[in-house]
């Protein structure tokens, strides 16, 4: 069975969720002549990194975006793995990832588990403490968000307990695109999974971002990559693939639990 995927690669409106959700409904709508059956967003994309304004502007409890994205999930039956946002839960702030199903059901939520200090996430965020693993369409997935692809032992935990798609939002920035293209594409080779990592694209007031969102294969092909301007990037995955290449090179089997 293959899948296909369409990657908003969006400019976020700095601080302004209600714009943000408006152009989301529009680029939404605009995938489905393609006929995706995974939509991706990407990370913090209600709000983009006003931090200092988060009392505001987070989304509280994630009602308003669990609504929105629900809603359109089930209207256009497509799965939707909905980047991240800013999530208000009493006093604490979380980047959260939702993914929804076709019939608008919540299947999975996660916070990030690495927070950037670059760009101050420690200041204003808490991390999250849960696994990335969830199932859509049958296939065994995890989400992980932006930095947390720097942490290889994190992912590697969700690809041996199965995980054959890795979905990876993100606000990476421009100077360090070939570390995201390199990382994710190691992600990919050395789990032997798909990666499916959506970058948003423009600038905001301290950073340049690097788009470049890209579908990898788990033998590390690309098989889709956009460039850095706006834009939605479409591609198709096979599940299946990734056992055959677990079964060419059983990098799995080969590990050595009894040294590390
Ligand atoms: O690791 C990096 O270089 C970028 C990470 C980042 O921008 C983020 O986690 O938001």
């Amino acid at each position: 069975m293959s899948l296909k995927i369409a990657l908003i690669q969006y400019d976020i409106v700095f601080g302004n969720p209600e714009k943000n959700f408006r152009n989301m409904e529009s680029k939404i709508e605009e995938t489905l002549e393609n006929k995706p059956d995974i939509i991706v967003l990407p990370e913090l994309w209600t709000t983009g990194y006003d931090l200092t304004r988060l009392d505001e502007i987070a989304d509280k409890n994630g009602e308003k975006t669990r609504g929105f994205i629900s809603a359109l999930a089930k209207k256009h039956r497509v799965n939707i793995v909905a980047g991240s946002i800013a999530k208000q839960k009493e006093d604490k702030v979380t980047n959260t990832m939702l993914v929804f199903n076709r019939d608008g059901e919540l299947v999975h939520e996660y916070s990030k588990v690495h927070l950037f200090r670059l760009m101050d996430e420690e200041k204003y965020l808490i991390s999250g403490n849960t696994t990335g693993a969830f199932t859509l369409e049958d296939v065994p997935c995890a989400g992980f968000i932006c930095y947390d692809i720097r942490f290889p032992e994190w992912i590697r935990l969700h690809a041996v307990e199965g995980a054959k798609v890795l979905f990876v939002p993100a606000e990476w920035p421009e100077p360090r695109t070939d570390h995201w293209r390199s990382l994710l594409i190691s992600r990919a080779i050395e789990n032997q999974c798909y990666v499916v990592a959506c970058n948003r694209a423009g600038r905001d007031l301290a950073n340049e971002f690097a788009g470049h969102s890209m579908i990898i294969g788990p033998w590390g092909e690309i098989i889709a990559e956009s460039g850095l301007e706006e834009t939605i990037l479409y591609g198709e995955i096979e599940p299946e693939e990734v056992e055959k290449i677990r079964k060419k090179i059983p990098v799995f089997e080969d590990r050595r639990t009894d040294l590390y």
